[in-house]
């Protein structure tokens, strides 16, 4: 057991993906898993391993924001072996030509958070997605006719923000879509040598107020999963 997972050494696959919701989590595994087994409830952060077209899979809850994300990646990769790390979540978009449901794949992340102006020491530190696990999940949306964008993401700190001048200069920077993790996940992956990737679904638009319920996060982001998993486990 790690201080945040109540799992055995062995109860957690090398692949895993990860929702910020727990019950994001508790969805994909009861339908798209076989064989399921949940390994945690510790602070009801749901932890699952099954199978994926035979292929053993875990799944588990981050919680949001970069501090909550950092405890269970850093745990999964140190203690339990994970190698393979696909964040599943959900984003706002900052773009006009990308819409609610697209999905967009996270190829480098932006932030505000000041974590890893401490890392390095104030230089700025330039997070980037596993190229392999990027391209597999590419193509794989592509061959599917999933609306894919792929590009620069912005982790932030602040859910609730009124930095509308800042919101504009990140998207006339080619920033897609802000969420509030990767950037977290991406370091990590590279701090351990590990793979990392995150496939987002747009929940809400920034520029146009679009937005889904949370009935629909938590249960109707298929493809972005099914992007996931087959890119995760593909030889
Ligand atoms: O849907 P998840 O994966 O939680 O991701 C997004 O949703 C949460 C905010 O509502 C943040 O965690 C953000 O990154
Ligand atoms: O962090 C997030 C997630 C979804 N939508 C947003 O606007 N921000």
């Amino acid at each position: 057991m790690s201080v945040h997972i109540g799992a055995n050494k062995g109860d957690i696959a090398e692949t895993i993906l990860l929702p910020g919701d727990p019950l994001r989590a508790k969805y994909i595994a009861e339908n798209f898993l076989e064989d399921v087994t949940c390994y945690n409830e510790v602070r009801g952060m749901y932890g699952y391993t099954g199978t994926y077209n035979g292929k053993r899979v875990s799944v588990q809850g981050t919680g949001m924001g970069i501090p909550s994300i950092s405890i269970y990646a850093q745990e999964l990769i140190e203690q339990y072996g994970v190698k393979n790390l696909i964040r599943v979540g959900s984003c706002g978009a900052l773009q006009e030509d990308i819409k609610v449901r697209d999905l967009v794949l996270a190829q480098a992340a932006s932030t505000d958070s000041g974590v890893n102006q401490r890392r390095f020491h104030g230089i700025d530190f330039a997070p980037v997605a596993d190229f392999n696990l990027l391209k597999k999940a590419h193509d794989i949306a592509t061959e599917r006719n999933f609306n894919v964008s792929v590009g620069n993401v912005y982790t932030s700190d602040n859910f609730y923000t009124e930095e509308k001048e800042l919101t504009n200069t990140l998207a006339n920077h080619d920033v897609l879509a802000v969420e509030m993790e990767t950037t977290a996940l991406y370091t990590l992956a590279a701090k351990f040598g590990v793979s990392a990737l995150t496939v987002l679904t747009v929940s809400d638009h920034i520029i146009t107020g679009e937005e889904t319920t949370s009935q629909e996060r938590q249960e109707t982001f298929n493809e972005m999963v099914e992007v996931a998993l087959n890119a995760a486990l593909s030889e």
